[in-house]
């Protein structure tokens, strides 16, 4: 246990967590490629989870079956005890929002503009109300706006509201992008390497915006190569390994583990699919 005021991971409490996604046996196959095998994992309230594993192993394909970009071949995706329709709309709906490895931001418009973007999915307001611009209208706009600004705040990125998303430094960027996955609302944040391309500060910055997320409610699971930055924050961390769940467990029980080691030093996985090989980079 610390003793000092910094965020730290959840591990150490007493309760566990109650289930809000409950992944059960996905299975994502490409022709003859399976991308996923037969992979099940849970995220309980609050927590913060990691999944690691080498290039190719099947992290981003994995995140795409959780919000409805791919249909798995196999499996069940449950969120807060409903199996999700594999639709990303209905998915944002249920509560799930993620960010992308390929910064999505809408380059010409602005930063404010980008988060009421992510603020869509939550406004109830429909077409009629936004063509005759009547009072609710106006209200429902107003309280979008005023909650975006609140996670411009949040983010760091209040003085830039009125910038443009492509003048924005690179590491804003991707604070961007959490803020406008945030503006739906969510219970659940799905992060894919949020940190790629960022400097060592803006790496630190990043662990604690995500410890403050969850603080704020949100569960989070997150991809990242950053050893460093997913055993400061996860709970607990899954490594996928050829489309392969091999292990999860605490820092410990990942670091120690055989099979981990081996796959990032490039030796073939035994009993794994061909055709993918670790990547030895991974280990930074
Ligand atoms: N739409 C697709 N069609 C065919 N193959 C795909 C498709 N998407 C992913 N793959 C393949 O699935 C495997 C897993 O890829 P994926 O991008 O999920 O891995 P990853 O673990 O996210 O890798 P990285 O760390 O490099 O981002 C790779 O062999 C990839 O080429």
């Amino acid at each position: 246990m610390t003793t000092s005021n910094a965020p730290t991971a959840v591990s150490d409490r007493s309760a566990p967590a109650r289930p809000l996604l409950e992944v059960a046996g996905v299975t994502m196959r490409f022709g003859g490629l399976t991308a996923v095998n037969n992979v099940s994992l849970t995220v309980g309230e609050g927590e913060i989870i990691g999944l690691i594993g080498p290039n190719g192993a099947g992290k981003t394909t994995f995140f795409n079956c959780l919000t409805g970009l791919y249909v798995p071949t196999e499996g069940k995706v449950a969120y807060k005890g409903t199996v999700l329709p594999p639709k990303p709309h209905l998915v944002t709906q249920a509560g799930i929002a993620r960010t992308f490895q390929n910064i999505r931001l809408f380059a010409n418009m602005t930063v404010l503009e980008n988060v009421l973007v992510g603020r869509h999915s939550r406004t109830r307001e429909g077409l009629f109300a936004a063509i005759l611009r009547g009072p609710s209208y106006h209200r429902a706009e107003a309280e979008s706006r005023e909650r975006a600004m609140e996670l411009l705040a949040f983010t760091g990125l209040a003085e830039k509201a009125d910038h443009l998303a492509r003048n924005l430094p690179y590491g804003e960027q991707r604070k961007l992008e959490i803020a406008r996955a945030l503006a739906s609302d969510p219970g659940l944040l799905l992060l894919d390497e949020p940190t790629a391309g960022m400097n060592p500060q803006e790496t630190r910055a990043a662990e604690e915006l995500v410890f403050a997320i969850r603080d704020r409610g949100v569960s989070i699971l997150v991809i990242e190569h950053d050893m460093r930055f997913i055993f400061n924050l996860c709970d607990r961390t899954a490594v996928l390994v050829q489309g392969q769940k091999i292990v999860e467990g605490d820092r410990e029980t990942v670091q120690n583990d055989e099979r981990v080691i081996t796959a990032y030093l490039g030796a073939p996985l035994e009993g794994a699919a061909e055709g993918t090989t670790a990547a030895p980079e991974d280990t930074q």
